[in-house]
């Protein structure tokens, strides 16, 4: 039988068709790709990202087991508001996006971006819609499983490697062994590094890194290559460095899409903090920061967010890949303000 076009049957593939004409842009809407693919817009986005990109010839890899292994992967994401497939899927298609820079031309190998597709697809897999803290707080078994460190991560990479083992979900098989042990690697790499407590790493190793970087770049457009805008990286570690920031920066990324994209995901992540804060409450426990909907300042929240978070580590990322990414700084700032402009409005609302 056949393999649909974008790899689930849907009666809507002339709209997904249109939508994903735009899978090399920034401005994709994952919430609409998702309704027009009968809910499998994870399966949908990578699949259509590893036709183009031509790995399925390369790596030799059986599409109805591709296809096998993500529809599987998709349903062990679970329906949480934030941490569910759609948010895989964004993930995804926003590194196939970064790794589209000029920058990056000549940078990674074959096997390092089928590496980094996969460890965006099952970064967040079986995650619960709680945080690290809630779990090991809770004494739940995975944080048991996992001694209270980077608990959710090291989940999802197992969730997802015990899903590989599966012989009709092997889309890896004619990888060699060297490859496959590569791909793991990396992939773990790259997903543990998703964790948040790592972000003040992140942010201390990256500056001195990229200016590194942007030296030995200088040096080759002095030799007038053409290759003057591409990053060159000699070390598999240096080019796994570059893949982690990559990934945690399209995992921090909500704050530079279009606002209307970006308001549907702070809805998802409000709900999802917010019930965790009424687990808490109920629970007696102390409610973590920004999970209190008896409190929340969402406006505030997320201001305190672009500024402590997002924007330094976007215009990190922008300095390096310059002039790209600056639509993704421009999206940061109006979001601000539109956010900076709901609080003084809501001021002045209160004063008539
Ligand atoms: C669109 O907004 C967001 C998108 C994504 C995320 C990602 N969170 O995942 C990590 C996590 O779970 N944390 C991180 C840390 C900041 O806080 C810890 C209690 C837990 C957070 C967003 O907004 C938060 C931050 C400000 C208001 C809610
Ligand atoms: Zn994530």
């Amino acid at each position: 039988d056949t393999i649909p076009r974008f790899g689930t049957e849907t009666p809507h593939e002339a709209k997904l068709a249109e939508l994903m004409d735009n899978i090399d842009a920034w401005g994709l809407n994952i919430f609409d790709v998702h309704n027009y693919s009968q809910s499998h817009s994870l399966t949908s986005v990578m699949y259509t990202i590893f036709k183009k990109r031509n790995l399925i010839e390369t790596f030799r890899i059986s599409p109805q087991k591709l296809i096998n292994y993500l529809v599987t992967l998709e349903s062990h994401y679970l329906d949480v508001p934030y941490h569910c497939s759609i948010h895989a899927a964004d993930v995804t298609q926003a590194i196939h996006v970064l790794l589209l820079i000029p920058s990056f031309e000549n940078t990674f190998t074959d096997l390092e971006i089928l590496a980094a597709l996969f460890a965006a697809a099952i970064h967040d897999v079986d995650h619960p819609g709680v945080t690290n803290q809630y779990l090991i707080n809770s004494d739940n078994e995975l944080a048991l499983m996992y001694n209270d460190t980077s608990v959710l991560e090291n989940h999802s990479l197992a969730v997802a490697f015990k899903l590989l083992q599966n012989e009709d979900c092997d889309f890896i098989e004619n990888l060699s062994d060297e490859q496959r042990k590569i791909l793991r690697q990396i992939s773990i790499d790259m997903v543990l590094a998703t964790d948040m407590s790592k972000h003040g790493a992140i942010m201390q190793t990256i500056q001195s890194f990229h200016q590194s970087l942007k030296a030995k770049q200088c040096k080759d457009s002095n030799s007038n290559s053409s290759t003057n805008d591409s990053l060159v990286l000699t070390e598999q570690k240096e080019r796994v460095q570059l893949l982690r920031e990559m990934l945690h920066c399209a995992d921090l990324s909500n704050p530079t899409k279009h606002l209307s994209i970006y308001t549907q995901w702070v809805d998802r992540i409000m709900d999802e903090f917010h019930y965790q804060g009424d687990r808490e409450r109920s629970a007696g426990m102390p409610i973590s920061p920004m999970c209190n909907r008896r409190t929340a300042d969402i406006e505030m929240a997320q201001i305190g967010f672009i500024q402590a978070i997002v924007e330094p580590l976007w215009q990190m990322w922008a300095q390096l890949v310059y002039p790209h990414c600056q639509q993704m700084l421009d999206n940061i700032d109006s979001n601000r303000q539109w956010y900076e402009y709901q609080i003084s409005n809501r001021s002045s609302r209160n004063n008539t």
